[in-house]
C-alpha cells in the first residue's frame, strides 16, 4: 500500500499513508478511535475507493487513484467486521450459511461441504453444534469467531480482522487468534490485526503501525 489518500466530505482520514505487510506476518494497527483504521481496512476491501495511491498486491495492481478495484484479486483480501452480525443472515441456519458458501465458491465438492465446515470450525475453537443454530441464538463471541470461520474457507492472502475479537475474554482473543494466525501461516496468509488494545497488538504482531493523528503518515513502532 502506497501513499494512499482519503477524504470524506473535504475531511482528510488518511494522507500518504503506506504500509507493507510481508507475507505469513500478523501486522497490527493500532490507535485512536476516529483515526482512520477502519477506513483503511475499506480501502483494501474496495468498499472504498481511495483518492490517491496505489494498493498492490503480489506485484498485481489492486486498486489505484485511476484503477478500478480488482474485484475477482480482492476475493484475496477478506476482513471480519466489528459487528459480526452484520454478515450472518437473521434467518438462515449457521450451518446452512457455511453450505451456501462453500457452494457458491465451489470450495468443496457437493457433499463434502460439511466435512470442510466443522474443519474450519476446529480452527476458531467451535463446536459443530453451532451448525443448527441462527445467528440470534449464538453469542457475539460466538458469531465473531462464525465470521472468522467463513472467511478462512477462502485461504485468503489477506486477513484483515477489525476488532473482530473484542467480544472474546483475553485468553480465548488470544487463544483464537494464535490459531488463526497458524492457518494463514499454513498459505503465508498475512493477517492485519485492527485493535484499540495495544496489549493484544503488541503480544501477537510481528509488526505495528501506530496511527498517530489525523493528516499524518502512520509511524511504525516496533518491528520484532
Ligand atoms: N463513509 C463515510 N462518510 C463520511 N465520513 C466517514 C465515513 N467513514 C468514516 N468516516 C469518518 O472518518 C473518520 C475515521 O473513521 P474510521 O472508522 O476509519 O476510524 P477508526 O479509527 O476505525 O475508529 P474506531 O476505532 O472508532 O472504529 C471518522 O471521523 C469517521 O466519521
Amino acid at each position: 500500500m502506497e501513499q494512499i489518500d482519503k477524504a470524506f466530505d473535504g475531511k482528510q482520514v488518511l494522507q500518504n499513508v503506506t504500509l507493507d505487510i510481508p507475507d505469513g506476518q500478523i501486522c497490527g494497527i493500532f490507535g485512536k478511535s476516529g483515526i482512520g483504521k477502519s477506513t483503511l481496512a475499506k480501502v483494501l476491501c474496495g468498499i472504498c475507493p481511495p483518492d490517491g495511491g496505489q494498493i498492490l498486491l503480489d506485484g498485481q495492481c489492486l486498486v489505484s487513484q485511476n484503477t478500478p478495484y480488482d474485484r475477482k484479486l480482492g476475493l484475496s483480501i477478506q476482513m471480519v467486521y466489528q459487528q459480526p452480525y452484520a454478515t450472518l443472515d437473521p434467518h438462515q441456519k449457521i450451518g446452512s450459511g457455511f453450505k451456501e458458501l462453500i457452494r457458491y465458491h465451489g470450495f468443496a465438492p457437493k457433499g463434502k461441504e460439511r466435512a470442510l465446515t466443522e474443519d474450519v470450525l476446529v480452527k476458531v475453537g467451535l463446536e459443530p453444534q453451532i451448525l443448527a443454530h441462527l445467528p440470534h441464538q449464538i453469542s457475539g463471541g460466538e458469531a465473531q469467531r462464525v465470521a472468522i470461520a467463513r472467511c478462512l474457507l477462502f485461504r485468503p492472502k489477506l486477513l484483515i480482522l477489525d476488532e473482530a475479537t473484542s467480544m472474546l475474554d483475553v485468553s480465548t482473543q488470544a487463544n483464537v487468534l494464535g490459531m488463526v494466525r497458524r492457518q494463514m501461516q499454513e498459505h503465508h496468509g498475512s493477517i492485519l490485526l485492527i485493535s484499540h488494545d495495544e496489549a493484544l497488538v503488541n503480544l501477537l504482531c510481528d509488526q505495528i503501525y501506530v496511527f498517530e493523528k489525523k493528516h499524518t503518515n502512520q509511524k511504525e513502532k516496533n518491528t520484532k
